[in-house]
């Protein structure tokens, strides 16, 4: 090991992936040793409380390397992207959908560290698009506090690198973040078996690349990746390479026909339906008629209604 070798920013999570984070943690840390890896591991005791030493580190690493679920990459992309640092991902949650989307294989710790570390030596990346999310409350994500860019909501941009979605999905990822089980994909679907009575479609306002338009919907996603909540496809053929969103407007449906359709989001095959519409988009700004709707992305609670969604093509090397 000397002084040239590039130095990593590490971020873990021990409460990913129901427990199992603390031993892929472990996995990570001992074979980073093993292959002489130099790294600051900045995972602190709280969500906030690494980002704000992610940040810290950061600014004199060559590459953030985060171990984690789709939460834990979403704060490690948060942080790499500031930085203007590759990110190098272990993935280690219960749905590991931004990593399946990112077309990097969800495999044993070990394996997949070694694959980061080959790539890091190599210099070898590949650009993925970025959603950048502006508006959302800040307020309404309190891990957030602590990046530079958190002060004043009009300065306010946050990097998503799957799924930003509002609507029937938030209220149901609202839902199941409240309950500590059953854990993954079940805790999604009792949440939406729960949710489903008592849905409502909304009055949503869009502008999508700068022509507004008024829209009755369930749901309203703008993806990246394909996948949110544990493998429901809701943008099956959304390709992070491609420099465009996918813009996913769910029309209102009768209670029986949505827990009808609503299955068929786990093969991506509900985009036949003709209630669901998808489109090639670069920019949508999204606002509800008198609510303060959840937004989410990456399965974390990004604050409220209304906000604006562009991409950034290429706006992150991933080391892979
Ligand atoms: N150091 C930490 N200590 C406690 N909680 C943390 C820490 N770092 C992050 N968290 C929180 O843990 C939550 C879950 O993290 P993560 O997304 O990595 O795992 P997961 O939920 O099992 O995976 P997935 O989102 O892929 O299903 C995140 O919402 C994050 O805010």
């Amino acid at each position: 090991m000397s002084a040239d070798d590039p130095l990593v920013c590490l971020l873990t999570n021990p409460t990913s992936g129901a427990g199992r984070g603390r031993g892929a943690a472990s996995a990570v840390t001992a074979e980073l040793h093993r292959l002489g890896v130099r790294f600051f591991d900045a995972t602190g005791s709280s969500a906030s409380g690494s980002l704000r030493r992610a940040h810290v580190a950061a600014a004199g690493a060559d590459a953030v390397v985060v171990v984690g679920g789709d939460g834990m990459v979403h704060l490690a992309a948060e942080v790499a992207a500031a930085h203007d640092l590759p990110l190098g991902v272990v993935p280690a949650g219960t749905g590991d959908d931004v990593a399946r989307g990112l077309g990097l294989a969800v495999r044993d710790p070990g394996d997949a560290t070694r694959a980061v570390v080959a790539a890091l030596r190599a210099g070898r990346t590949r650009p993925v698009d970025v959603l950048a999310v502006r508006g959302g409350d800040p307020a309404g994500s309190p891990e957030h506090r602590g990046s530079p860019r958190s002060a004043g909501s009009d300065r306010y941009e946050r990097v998503v690198l799957g799924v930003v979605s509002a609507g029937f999905d938030a209220l149901v990822n609202e839902r199941a973040n409240g309950w500590s089980w059953p854990r993954g994909r079940a805790r999604y679907v009792m949440a939406v078996a729960r949710e489903l009575p008592g849905r409502r479609s909304l009055d949503y306002s869009l502008v999508v690349d700068g022509v507004p338009e008024h829209r009755q919907a369930l749901l309203v996603a703008v993806a990246n990746t394909a996948s949110f909540g544990g493998g429901m496809r809701i943008a099956p053929d959304a390709d992070p390479g491609d420099g465009v969103l996918d813009l996913v407007v769910v029309a209102p449906l009768p209670a029986w026909e949505l827990a009808r359709v609503f299955p068929r989001v786990f093969s991506g095959t509900h985009v036949g339906h003709p209630a669901v519409e998808v489109r090639r988009v670069r920019e949508v700004e999204l606002a509800a008629e008198g609510d303060d709707l959840p937004v989410y992305g990456d399965g974390e609670r990004l604050g409220t209604l209304p906000l604006r969604v562009g991409v950034r093509p290429g706006g992150l090397r991933v080391l892979a």
